[in-house]
């Protein structure tokens, strides 16, 4: 756990970059700062390993003052990860992972292994570990900062703006890994961002803070999104909002509908008999799983059996086996599908992707109407 009490930070030319801020960041979760550009992020972040030591205020790390404990021993159970990576471009991939451990005493041959695996850990291939860091791509190079700061397998770890200098859909894969990393590390993390997106995926818990180092608002995502405070979070948070908070809204009580399914390479006389009163069937594969929809249109005019060739694609799926509501297993999630989908059924499917049933607009938003009736909507 990390508190932050009464901190503030007033840097020698006058500027005031982190005014009173007071917060916990709960152990074993991931805790995400965000705001514009100058709010006093970085700062925050760094006064937590006494990169830079606050003016004022407490932090406790585990529950002791850092100001009592020697920086270098405190910086080695905090890892720490930025922008661009920051690798040491003369050393390998593998010893700039192995550097905590072989600073720590630990011998080379102990340390390379502890690096080979962790490679593994972040998804890269071994290989790679024979490679200097400008053979790697931005995307790999940053997943070799997050292994090199697990090397000394720290309790806590801060990230600043880890993910920012990547092509969005590496940005994507970066933060999938570190969610699935986190899920079996459950390290005390602390991420800074300046991309809400960004923000209410990651974090379990969100500080947004204003120019001026003010803490704006601390809440959950959902929270967040449901309630802003006011009219700057309510604008930083953004315009979709409403549709993004039912990313945080389980799809669970939502009725399914029965679907028309038709198995690819059906005689189309008989998928033409399976059609729904609207006009429309999914078409499965054996395993019963979606591979696109037809429609009466589509087989005006047919004859012989259904071929791929036949099918519109379905648009997004409703996954109702979800294990966590992230959007997955979602009512964005549902509602998506019902809007993807060419026939305004959405598709929901089990964990193994089969389709067991339908779900259509309406009905997302009868269950997000009972989810506020009962209370689960944040006011
Ligand atoms: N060493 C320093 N000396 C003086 N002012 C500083 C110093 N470092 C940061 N600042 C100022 O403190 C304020 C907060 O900076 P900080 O880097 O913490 O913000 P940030 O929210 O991380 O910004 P960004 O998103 O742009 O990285 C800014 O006004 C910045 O100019």
């Amino acid at each position: 756990m990390i508190e932050f009490h009464s901190v503030s930070k007033r840097y020698p030319d006058g500027t005031v970059a982190v005014d009173e801020l007071t917060l916990t960041a709960d152990e074993g979760r991931v805790t995400v700062l965000v705001g514009p550009s100058g709010c006093g992020k970085t700062t925050s972040l760094r006064m937590i390993n006494r990169m830079v030591d606050a003016t004022s205020g407490t932090i406790r790390v585990g529950g002791e003052d850092i100001r009592d404990r020697d920086p270098a021993l405190l910086r080695r159970g905090i890892g720490y990860v930025i922008q661009h990576a920051g690798l040491f471009p003369h050393r390998t991939v593998l010893d700039n992972i192995a550097t905590v451990p072989l600073l720590t005493g630990a011998t080379r041959r102990a340390a390379r292994a502890r690096a080979a695996e962790l490679l593994e850990t972040v998804g890269l291939p071994a290989e790679l570990g024979k490679r200097y860091p400008k053979q790697l791509s931005g995307g790999q190079q940053q997943r070799v900062g997050v292994a090199r700061a697990l090397a000394a397998d720290p309790p806590v770890l801060l990230m600043d703006e880890p993910f920012s200098a990547v092509d969005p859909i590496v940005r994507e894969d970066l933060q999938d890994e570190l969610l699935r990393l986190q899920s079996d590390l459950g390290k005390t993390i602390v991420f800074v961002t300046h991309d809400i997106d960004e923000a209410v995926k990651l974090g379990d818990k969100v500080a947004v803070l204003r120019v001026g180092g003010r803490l704006a608002q601390f809440d959950t995502p959902a929270a967040l999104l449901a309630a802003p405070v006011d009219d700057f979070v309510a604008a930083f948070v953004g315009r979709d909002r409403g549709y993004r908070a039912l990313g945080f809204l389980a799809g669970q009580q939502i009725p399914l509908g029965p679907v028309s399914t038709v198995p690819l390479g059906a005689p189309v006389d008989e998928a033409r008999r399976r059609l729904s009163q609207a006009g429309w069937a999914v078409v499965v594969d054996t395993a019963n799983r979606p591979l696109g929809w037809v429609s009466a249109d589509l087989l005006s005019g047919k004859d012989g059996e259904v071929g791929a060739d036949d099918l519109v694609s379905g648009g997004s799926l409703y996954e109702v086996d979800a294990e966590s509501v992230g959007t997955a297993g979602s009512l964005r999630n549902a509602l998506d599908a019902a809007l993807s989908s060419p026939s305004a059924w959405g598709i929901a499917v089990d964990g193994n992707g089969a389709v067991v049933g339908g779900v259509d607009a309406a009905s997302v938003i009868a269950a997000l109407a009972e989810a506020r009736r009962s209370g689960e909507v944040p006011t």
